[in-house]
């Protein structure tokens, strides 16, 4: 496999090269940048030293042609017009950014604020969530990877709303990341002075995940209710955890939660079910492609707490991305992506 990555440089590229070296069907990785062509990658980021030696290559639509497969790691609004020329040929793309997430092109522009990609290059993108989404996956030329929060909030929610166990009506989630997921170039919001010792919500009720997250609950389990969705920023790098709480459906208990969390993942090997837990939190999947989720229910209030935690740079970046490629080219699903997480 020749790969390229557009965004090498940034958090979400940096995390693709790390996993996509120890993968075995990966031959070379061509590195893109569209603001310093020829610099030696290495001496940009030490820890690649004998690694990658090589130059970062400016973005060229003939060089890409030649792939098999683009990573595009890029702010939104850059793939949006980047990628639509390449759509026909040989090379598959898969997009981390939300640039074909949103198959409503108002909804684009009203979240994000920016002129959203043509309709019909939206239109042939395949929503990325690999747990629920796998034979289109396998079909896709173009794959828009979910976003960080929609995925471990997705993973968590879509079997119980699916079986009716849990009510979408009045469903609040509340989700904490790291900083890492705001990317590398710093800000007032990810300064360390602003962050550390710190612990602040922000874009209340107007965050962008919000109709990404409405859309998959009604693609995958026909469910029309909108979202109360909130985020909160951490002093940690890594790690997001995302708290949902919902009203139980009469007479559903726990177990039955729990049993059919455990049905829906049994064969996909990156969803864990945590059954009895003193304590649930990010480290347990710090730098893996797992994504664990718990469920308990409230006797005293009928509300189910549903948490689910993943790694924001590899399940809800550059793992999914990997491991929407193993489906797509008919991999091991797991190839490249089993690490045990870096708990301690
Ligand atoms: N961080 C996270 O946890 C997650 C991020 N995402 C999404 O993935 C994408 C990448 O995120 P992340 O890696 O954190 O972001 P970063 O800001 O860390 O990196 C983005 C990279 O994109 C490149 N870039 C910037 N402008 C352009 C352009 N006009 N054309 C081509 N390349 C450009 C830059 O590299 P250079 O200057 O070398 O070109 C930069 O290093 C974003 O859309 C983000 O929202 C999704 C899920 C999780
Ligand atoms: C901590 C933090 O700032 N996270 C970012 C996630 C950005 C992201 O992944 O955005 P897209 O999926 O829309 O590309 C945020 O909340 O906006």
């Amino acid at each position: 496999m020749k790969i390229g990555i557009i965004g090498a440089t940034g958090y979400g590229g940096l995390e693709l090269i790390r996993l996509l070296h120890n993968h075995q069907e990966v031959e070379k990785i061509k590195l893109f940048t569209s603001s310093d062509e020829g610099a030696i990658f290495s001496q940009k980021y030490s820890h690649l030293k004998k690694l990658y030696d090589q130059p970062l290559e400016k973005i060229d639509i003939d060089t890409l042609a030649e792939l098999d497969v683009v990573f595009t790691s890029t702010p939104s609004g850059v793939s949006s017009k980047l990628l639509p020329p390449l759509l026909n040929g040989k090379t598959k793309f898969i997009d981390l950014s939300g640039d074909f997430r949103l198959k409503n092109l108002e909804d684009y522009e009203k979240w994000y604020k920016k002129e959203p990609a043509p309709s019909d290059a939206v239109e042939q993108s395949i929503y990325g969530l690999s747990e629920w989404n796998k034979e289109a996956i396998k079909e896709a030329n173009l794959i828009a990877n979910p976003g960080c929060y929609p995925t471990a909030v997705l993973l968590s929610l879509l079997p119980l709303l699916k079986e009716d166990l849990i009510h979408s009506d009045g469903l609040v989630i509340d989700a904490k990341s790291g900083i890492s997921g705001a990317g590398n170039k710093p800000s007032m919001m990810t300064h360390f002075s602003e962050t550390n010792e710190n612990t602040a919500i922000y874009k209340i009720h107007e965050h962008q995940h919000i109709p990404e997250i409405e859309q998959a609950m009604k693609m995958f389990a026909n469910s029309n209710s909108p979202i109360t969705f909130t985020t909160t920023l951490v002093p940690m790098t890594r790690g997001i955890l995302a708290t949902s709480y919902a009203q139980i459906t009469s007479e559903i208990t726990e177990e039955q939660l729990y049993n059919c969390l455990v049905k829906q993942y049994q064969s996909n090997p990156f969803v864990r079910i945590i059954k009895e837990t003193a304590k649930f939190g990010t480290n347990q999947v710090y730098g893996s492609n797992f994504c664990d989720i718990h469920v308990k229910v409230d006797a005293r209030t009928g509300k189910a707490t549903i948490v689910s935690v993943i790694d924001n740079l590899v399940k809800g970046a550059a793992g999914q991305a990997i491991q929407n490629m193993n489906i797509q080219f008919g991999f091991d699903e797991t190839a490249g992506l089993m690490q045990v997480p870096l708990y301690i």
